[in-house]
């Protein structure tokens, strides 16, 4: 059965005219986000996801296109219908915005004040505070504690209105590598706990990668490459996809070292020196056993990296083949046919 479809943004467009520069911030993207999704938009400062991603909740008015949000047209919403149409998608960001002179709890309290009975308040936020296990913090102030739990009170607070979309606009850049991973596991267990649909921006595709099942690339304004996680880490397009894909295996560091290898100071004729990835049930040793047995061609492997990707193993080999050229040719054939990627490598930078 086809998923219910909770975003879908045509056509959308953002520029700014500023004095001295226009600004095509959005660049025409059509996008659409299904209820669950973990849906990841990366890209580099400046590509446009904060201005993207401020648009479903028309926090950003389109200058043109079309923003559909829980079956809302957004932009024929009037102001008082906008205002509650945004009580169901909910926001965290980088720098938690918290308000310093209130509790914790006060801070959760903050958007049903006024709402709903003191007593309803109470025990929401209760509730709120041990789902994001702060339940001992709630008479602390935002000072008091550390980044992670800022953002685990900003995640309580996105969600008292029970939302069912969550924005994350970098909501773990300002945090340490455990700290950012404990954040995502949360915003994981909530997605399955609540049902929670999460778009999360990030120019991290760690963060992709640990959370999201689908992802798209953004460049200058437009989605350049999308897909789900599986598809675009098997087979990336795009040079700049498969640099954020690079990031994660911190590639440019292995192959740095890789060059240091007297194996590869030394090749010998027809010798390459290769990158195989691959994802699935392929896994490294009958690779390269069946490179030798069926081939004759011996892959003397220098670096080798698989993960686990929503339960399928995804592995990067950098690997000297030995054989003659006709082998190792046949090689190629072989992996290529076997969905193996083959990147060759210079032996010197
Ligand atoms: N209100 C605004 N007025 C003018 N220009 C803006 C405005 N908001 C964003 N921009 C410009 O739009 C472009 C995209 O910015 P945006 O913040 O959406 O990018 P981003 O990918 O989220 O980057 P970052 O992670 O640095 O925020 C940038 O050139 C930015 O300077």
């Amino acid at each position: 059965m086809a998923k219910e479809v909770v975003i879908t943004l045509k056509d959308v467009d953002v520029r700014f005219h500023e004095k001295n520069r226009d600004v095509h911030a959005v660049d025409h993207v059509d996008l659409t986000v299904e209820r669950g999704d973990i849906y990841g938009i990366v890209g580099y400062s400046g590509a446009g996801k904060s201005t993207l991603v401020r648009a479903i909740n028309l926090l950003q008015r389109p200058t043109s296109g079309s923003v559909t949000v829980l079956g809302e047209d957004m932009l024929a919403l009037s102001p008082k219908a906008l205002r509650a149409e945004r009580k169901r998608i909910g926001m965290i960001f980088q720098h938690f915005n918290l308000m310093n002179s209130l509790t914790i709890a006060d801070n959760v309290a903050f958007p049903l004040k006024g709402l709903r009975p003191k007593a309803e308040i109470q025990a929401k936020v209760t509730e709120l505070l041990e789902l994001v296990g702060l339940e001992d913090r709630a008479t602390a102030f935002p000072t008091e504690l550390s980044g992670g739990q800022k953002q685990r009170v900003g995640i309580a607070r996105a969600l008292a209105s029970d939302p069912e979309i969550l924005i994350s606009d970098e909501a773990t850049s300002a945090l340490d590598p455990k700290t950012t991973s404990a954040i995502l596991d949360l915003l994981k267990q909530l997605n399955e706990k609540l049902g929670l649909t999460i778009v999360l921006i990030t120019h991290e595709m760690e963060a992709v990668k640990q959370i999201c099942n689908k992802v798209a690339v953004m460049d200058e304004g437009a989605i350049i490459e999308r897909g789900s996680l599986l598809e675009i880490f098997a087979k990336p397009q795009q040079k700049l996809t498969k640099d954020f894909i690079d990031t994660t295996i911190q590639l440019d560091a292995a192959i740095e070292s890789v060059r240091q290898q007297p194996a590869v100071a030394h090749l010998a004729g027809a010798d390459q020196l290769v990158r195989l990835t691959y994802l699935g049930a392929s896994t490294d040793q009958p690779l390269v056993a069946t490179l030798y047995k069926d081939f004759n061609v011996t892959a003397n492997i220098l670096f080798g990296d698989i993960q686990i990707l929503q339960g399928t193993p995804f592995g990067n080999l950098i690997v000297v083949l030995s054989g003659t050229q006709a082998d190792i040719e046949q090689t190629f054939k072989y992996l290529a046919a076997n969905d193996v990627q083959v990147q060759h490598i210079d032996k010197e930078a």
